[in-house]
């Protein structure tokens, strides 16, 4: 065992909420202390399952502040960074801010990125590079709409996306990198792709991680699911051999029931 991963796990499995647009800075310090008191009932093992939220921007100086203040062992990152540094660019946040304020990670071409602020494979590939040059994690979003899932392309269509997404990073960087294949079509939907599906994509994703770079930067390299993740199917999803960790959405907003996803270990059924 390394300590990279829990002995049951080649990696050490991630559970990340993502807030989306939820949440003001008020509610959202509410969320952070009862998913940080209810874990610590359960005496949540931080060792073995690593726990991030994504809050939005606002909410994050308040959140490194409880971080700092109550000595947690949750990590936390912005939704989106800016491709550039700083300058003239309104509304948007560099890396560096989101450095500064202790983010450990960054949601890069999230589909709601691309879909609804038209974000490019070309512009995630900056946003990928920029977190890395500011000392943030990307973890890099990817996945198919409901038509290329229907016509059978989403292989393709997603490592499509991954190979634009890495394109000219370094294998130390590739291997720290964090892939989240989320199906548009389970995101807030209430359909799930089954353990089946995240498997599939996921070996796609870290065989193409491996010719792309090689299988030591691949075995690093983790792979998340999201959409429509709940406690109920936590489990089944983990239990898939590339699938390193979850992203969640709307369950992320309950901290019961984020708690329990990220002690999905305790549901694990043995085979
Ligand atoms: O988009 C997602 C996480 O980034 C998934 O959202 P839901 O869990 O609400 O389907």
């Amino acid at each position: 065992m390394t300590s990279s991963t829990n002995g049951a796990f080649d990696r050490k499995p991630f559970i990340a909420g993502n807030w989306k647009m939820n949440m003001d800075h008020v509610q959202g310090i509410t969320l952070l202390q009862k998913l940080a008191w209810t874990l610590s009932d359960a005496k949540h093992d931080y060792s073995r399952v690593e726990v991030a939220v994504f809050p939005p921007f606002t909410d994050l100086r308040g959140v490194q502040t409880l971080v700092q203040g109550d000595d947690l062992d949750i990590a936390y990152g912005g939704q989106d960074l800016s491709q550039f540094d700083s300058g003239a660019y309104t509304g948007d946040i560099s890396g560096q801010f989101l450095n500064k304020l202790g983010c450990k990670y960054v949601l890069v071409g999230h589909s709601e990125r691309r879909t609804i602020h038209n974000e490019s494979d070309d512009v995630l590939n900056a946003k990928v590079k920029a977190a890395f040059k500011h000392g943030v994690t990307p973890v890099l979003c990817v996945g198919e709409g409901l038509e290329v899932r229907q016509a059978g392309t989403h292989v393709n269509h997603t490592l499509e996306q991954l190979r634009a997404g890495v394109a000219g990073l370094t294998s130390e960087q590739a291997a720290e990198l964090v892939v989240a294949y989320e199906p548009v079509w389970a995101i807030g939907t209430g359909e799930v792709a089954g353990p089946e599906d995240a498997q599939e994509m996921c070996a796609a994703i870290r065989a193409e991680l491996a010719s792309l770079f090689d299988a030591d930067v691949a075995a690093k390299t983790r792979l998340l699911y999201g959409g429509s993740v709940k406690a109920n199917n936590a489990a089944a999803i983990l239990k898939e051999r590339d699938v390193d960790g979850l992203l969640v959405g709307g369950a992320s907003l309950d901290p019961a029931e984020f708690a329990n996803i990220v002690r999905f270990e305790s549901h694990l059924v043995a085979d």
